[in-house]
């Protein structure tokens, strides 16, 4: 039998936007409904930063170690994938377990609802027999998936997501890695710092394609010093897989094939959002899901990774703040994704803020820029080994401030924070010029990059 339920509020996708924004709702005292198809908490606690950071810092612990030798004596190193299995299952997710988050929300007064939600119109969802009303508002936050490119052979095989790469419990001989982005690279270095050995194919001409050149090139040296086998500009054009063999793979632009026993495809993600869903929201079937308050239409909201403006946790976070917010009628600033910050945690870290140089160029800005190497910096010379990366500021000429910064290198993600800062506040190159660098800081390359930009005038 159908049942209709009234709320004020209905969140759909209870992942970190979606349990932000119903957490901070019903402790306010908002009638909240809570609707989640699979774990409270979303990707980025079970298969996403959470436990891929985990290992990260398992394998930075394995490369620091094995720079021990010429610098600090003598270290041996096995390494050991078990306690990495171990900690992600039992300390990151509790065996992919959501009872604490779900206790979390329903103590704060949530109600929750196991399932998949349709979304019926702008004010109603509904779960298997049930429709829940929201008299205040829908909050749409159902995040991304994992897109499988339309390759010759792909979809009849058993490939990876990020999902099997994080739940591995044991490491395969040998991995083929389809895309050299975010998670491409972070899971590329990782697994073969633990002995697998790996190939990364990339279809655009450079790996890492949506940030600063030089942090391709920098990226692509480290991986290959490292042993790993990296291809740019190489689309695959088919892929077969055999119980024996493992995966096939050809690509245009390598002359023969490529083997391995697993394969990560890891080609980007899509918003969690069908064409029919957007129509029935009342959204454009194109272009911007939301305007600078999340909006998607009058009292229908969307955040995090579903709203296109940035799939990271941080802006999942600084969405549902701003529409608890707009929900609970209170003031405060629009959504400004000007000063976006994102982190790729290789070994070195590439951060980067705002716009990179040819982003800035397409949009019309004279353009100047300013770089360091951080191996040239005290604190890099002083680091010796596991030193490379770089400090590149990409400034408004005309307006005499940055609006966009990479930082890579040891640490290359903190000393983003400052970089972080001054494209945020816009703060004048001047005053960036006439400030105190602690020394001996990898901060400091900052200004010697300012320094770098100043010459350029
Ligand atoms: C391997 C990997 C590493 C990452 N590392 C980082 C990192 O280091 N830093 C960072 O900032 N970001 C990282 N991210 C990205 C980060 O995980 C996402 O940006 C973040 O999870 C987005 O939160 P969200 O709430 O928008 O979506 P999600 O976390 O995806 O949550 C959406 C939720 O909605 C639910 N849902 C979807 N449709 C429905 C429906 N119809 N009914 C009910 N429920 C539904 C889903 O089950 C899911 O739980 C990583 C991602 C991956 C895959
Ligand atoms: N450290 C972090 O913050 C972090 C880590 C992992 C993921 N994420 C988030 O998750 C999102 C998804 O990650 P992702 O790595 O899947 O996507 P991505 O967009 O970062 O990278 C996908 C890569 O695959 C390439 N590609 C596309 N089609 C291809 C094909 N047919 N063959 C080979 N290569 C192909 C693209 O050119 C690109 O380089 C990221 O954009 C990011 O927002 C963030």
């Amino acid at each position: 039998m159908s049942t209709t339920e009234q709320a004020e509020v209905v969140v759909v996708g209870l992942g970190v936007g979606g349990e932000a924004v119903g957490g901070a709702l019903a402790k306010a005292g908002v009638d909240v409904v809570g609707i989640e198809a699979e774990l409270v908490g979303g990707e980025c606690p079970y298969w996403g930063c959470i436990p891929s950071k985990m290992m990260i810092r398992a394998g930075n612990l394995l490369a620091e170690a094995r720079r021990v030798p010429g610098t600090a004596g003598e270290a041996s190193v096995t390494p050991d994938w078990a306690p990495v299995a171990r900690r992600i299952r039992e300390e990151a997710t509790a065996d992919w377990d959501d009872a604490i988050a779900v206790d979390r929300f329903t103590a704060a007064g949530g109600r929750f609802v196991r399932g998949r939600a349709e979304i019926l119109g702008p004010d109603r969802v509904r779960v298997g027999e049930s429709e829940y009303v929201a008299s205040r508002g829908l909050v749409v936050a159902t995040g991304t998936e994992p897109v499988a490119p339309p390759i010759d052979g792909l979809s009849e095989t058993p490939f990876w997501t990020n999902r099997d790469v994080i739940r591995a419990e044991t490491l395969p001989e040998s991995l083929l890695v389809l895309g050299g982005g975010a998670i491409g690279l972070e899971i590329a270095q990782i697994y073969a710092r633990f002995g697998v050995r790996v190939t990364v194919v990339e279809a655009a001409p450079r790996i890492l394609p949506m940030e600063e050149p030089e942090a391709s090139e920098l990226i692509g040296g480290v991986l290959e010093a490292e042993g790993l086998t990296v291809h740019a500009g190489t689309p695959v054009t088919h892929v077969s897989y055999d119980d024996g063999r493992g995966f096939t793979v050809t690509a245009d632009g390598l002359p023969g094939e490529l083997h391995a026993e697993k394969l990560l495809v890891a080609t980007g993600r899509r918003p969690r959002l069908t064409p029919g869903t957007r129509a029935v929201l009342g959204a454009a079937p194109d272009g911007d899901l939301v305007d600078d308050r999340l909006r998607v239409a009058e009292r229908v909201w969307a955040i995090g990774d579903v709203a296109g403006k940035g799939a990271f946790t941080h802006v999942a976070t600084y969405h549902a703040e701003i529409v608890v917010r707009e929900i609970l009628g209170q003031a405060g600033p629009a959504a400004d994704h000007h000063a976006l910050p994102r982190v790729t945690f290789t070994d070195p870290e590439v951060g980067a803020v705002g716009l990179t140089e040819s982003a800035a160029r397409e949009a019309g800005l004279t353009v100047a820029t300013g770089i360091q190497q951080v191996p040239s910096t005290t604190r890099g010379w002083i680091h010796g080994t596991g030193n490379e990366g770089f400090i590149k500021l990409v400034a408004d000429a005309d307006a005499g401030y940055l609006v966009g910064a990479t930082s890579a290198g040891p640490h290359g993600g903190e000393v983003l924070g400052a970089l972080a800062v001054a494209v945020h506040a816009r703060v004048p190159i001047s005053r960036l010029e006439s400030m105190i660098y602690a020394y001996p800081t990898f901060h400091r390359g900052i200004q010697d990059a300012l320094r770098d930009l100043r010459s350029a005038d």
